[in-house]
């Protein structure tokens, strides 16, 4: 996607024969552009943990090149299994982080240990050009959704859709999931609007959705969290469209704090719920969404404290609760498969249950 009219991928290597990644610093979206170079595991390693990198598919791809650089001092077994272990304990709740290093181990394992660097860094290559693919592929399925909206509509007005955090071009290495059929959708000339929330505790939506949709032209609404309800009563949300961190074996979804709300309240309105995912945010080995995935708990500043532009145009953050009071901050939540209209995929939609998914995924149901 484009930022002032040039291309980027939100991950890049600068030349084949480099041994470093590039990245934007995703802390300091909006108000500043600012690439970042990587070239070890514990560079990476903290971007992923402070979220300078961050978005399910993008951590997976971002980890796969840091388990490339621990090898590059020591690629034998142990280390590689040293390196992965470290890599896969930094966020919790994203499986893709955990999917692209048993990917890349199983890969690495099979090469002798003093070519792993360049097969490292060819598989971690492929890795990011397969998420480009994919992503582009989910917003194909996504924008046939929007077109029968728009259809329905009888092509008069617009079609409003509401969507949680990030789940955009930046949040992956390029597209995005919830965000490409919105992108398609306008690229194709259908009057799409956007309510974008997350704001709070990060503020995802207004920082990042809101940057990325301006950025391509896309009318959008930054709206609080709790005004989402409020607007599917009024009739004015034609659909819902997230993204996910994890989703289990029966369809249900790990994602960003306040998206279970928002399920609830399209449930209770009729308002479609669909949740865009790369097949890499499968978690075939889990079935009950809310008892066995893994909830991230982020430091308390992130409710305690807001970042933004104070009066002066300056970049800050200021406290918003009594110096003595604690804060908690569950980073995800999980949205029960029934609460779901369906599941948007890179090989098409299905239900969101064992069944749907089966359906697309047969191999898995053969693997687990
Ligand atoms: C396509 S990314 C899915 C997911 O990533 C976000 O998590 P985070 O920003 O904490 O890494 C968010 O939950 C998005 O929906």
């Amino acid at each position: 996607m484009k930022i002032n009219g040039i291309s980027y991928r939100s991950l890049w290597r600068p030349s084949d024969d480099d041994r470093s990644i590039r990245i934007f610093d995703q802390t300091r979206f909006p108000w500043n552009v600012e690439i970042l170079e990587l070239r070890d595991a514990d560079a990476v390693a903290e971007a992923i943990t402070t979220m300078q990198v961050r978005g399910a598919p993008l951590i997976g791809a971002v980890a796969a090149y840091g388990l490339v650089f621990a090898l590059q001092d020591d690629a034998s077994d142990e280390a590689l299994d040293k390196a992965a272990a470290f890599l896969i304990a930094t966020r919790p709740t994203a499986i893709n982080l955990r999917w692209a290093i048993e990917r890349m181990v199983a890969h690495l394992k099979a090469v002798p240990a003093d070519e792993r660097v360049a097969a490292g860094y060819a598989e971690a290559d492929a890795i990011c050009d397969e998420d480009v693919q994919t992503n582009e592929a989910i917003g194909r399925h996504g924008l046939e959704l929007i077109r029968e909206i728009w259809e329905r509509k009888g092509k008069q007005g617009q079609v409003n859709l509401l969507t949680h955090c990030n789940a955009g071009w930046i949040a992956t290495v390029d597209w995005g999931t919830a965000l490409a059929p919105i992108y398609m959708a306008h690229d194709e000339g259908i009057p799409v609007h956007v309510w974008v929330d997350e704001t709070r505790p990060r503020n995802q939506g207004s920082l990042l959705t809101a940057w990325e949709l301006g950025s391509h032209g896309v009318p959008h609404t930054v709206i609080a969290d709790n005004a989402g309800g409020h607007y599917m009563q009024a009739g004015r949300v034609d659909m819902v469209i997230v993204g996910t961190d994890r989703v289990t074996a029966q369809g249900d979804v790990a994602n960003k704090i306040g998206t279970y709300l928002k399920a609830l309240a399209a449930h209770d309105n009729n308002v479609p719920f669909w949740v865009a995912l790369p097949s890499s945010t499968i978690d075939w080995r889990v079935r009950d969404g809310v008892k066995d995935i893994p909830i991230e708990e982020r430091s308390a500043d992130e409710v305690l404290f807001m970042t933004g532009l104070d009066s002066n145009g300056e970049a800050g953050r200021v406290r918003i609760a009594p110096l003595n009071s604690p804060a908690a901050n569950p980073a995800f939540d999980v949205t029960p498969a029934r609460l779901m209209t369906g599941l948007i995929t890179e090989r098409g939609r299905c239900d969101a249950s064992e069944a749907g998914l089966q359906s697309l995924f047969p191999e898995q149901t053969k693997a687990h």
